[in-house]
């Protein structure tokens, strides 16, 4: 049965024996897991196959941006592997967005495929600094708008935009929110941050929660606290 849990644990390590040892606290009912970059780059398609057969569902978190035709291809080997969720950044645009949403499409396996807007560790500032005069919140909506035109299945934004959001696009337009920190955790790198309560409150669809879970002395504890703060709120 798929997993109800609106909560995506990444697990940020470099080898497979780390992640899995994380992996084997946490219970698939209860989180689904993000394995990214860093990961995927060491360890390759068995660490998707090695989650699969603990049964989480996995979303394969590499924010392809290149051409059309590269996209595309990797999105839809993205999807062979049977992977719950794989995403692309809006900023490569509606041609590379539809042809990614065609090719997960063909792989038949019931893939979500979702686009990144502005990453969670940028601010006006950064923004400003790459020529783009306007608030995150503007360029978020610009290139949300994109992506539900191109034909995918939801966005990466900050649970700070979902209150606006979620209105714009609709319960079927899923909200993928990073930089969730649960009350006394460091932001660290991320600057558009929410407690995991206020996030579910604004809208957001799925929370995806790396080091305050994945680098807590005991991630099962550090998950079941989280999801009691979201029970406490209900
Ligand atoms: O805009 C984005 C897109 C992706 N991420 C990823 O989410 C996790 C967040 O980890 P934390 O440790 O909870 O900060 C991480 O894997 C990022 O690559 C993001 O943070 N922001």
């Amino acid at each position: 049965m798929a997993c109800q849990s609106p909560i995506i644990v990444a697990l940020d390590f470099q080898y497979r024996e780390q992640a899995l040892e994380v992996a084997d606290q946490l219970d698939p009912a209860k989180c689904r897991i993000k394995v990214g970059k860093e990961l995927f780059t060491r360890e390759g398609p068995s660490i998707i196959k090695a989650l699969h057969q603990k049964r989480f569902e996995v979303f394969l978190d590499l924010k392809f941006h290149d051409i059309p035709n590269t996209v595309a291809k990797a999105c839809g080997v993205a999807a062979d592997l049977g992977v719950w969720m794989v995403n692309v950044h809006a900023s490569g645009g509606r041609r590379m967005m539809e042809a990614a949403r065609k090719a997960v499409d063909q792989a038949g396996t019931g893939t979500q495929l979702i686009a990144v807007t502005v990453l969670t560790s940028m601010e006006r500032s950064d923004l400003t600094e790459l020529g783009l005069d306007l608030e995150p919140i503007d360029q978020v909506k610009r290139l949300a708008q994109l992506t539900k035109d191109s034909g995918l299945h939801g966005v990466v934004c900050s649970a700070q935009e979902a209150p606006i959001l979620k209105p714009m696009f609709g319960a079927d337009f899923s909200l993928v929110t990073p930089g969730i920190r649960p009350v006394g955790s460091e932001a660290g790198d991320q600057r558009r941050v929410m407690t995991p309560p206020d996030a579910v409150a604004a809208g957001v669809d799925y929370m995806v929660i790396g080091r305050p879970i994945a680098q807590a002395s005991n991630p099962r504890v550090a998950l079941d606290n989280v999801l009691k703060s979201l029970a406490a709120q209900a």
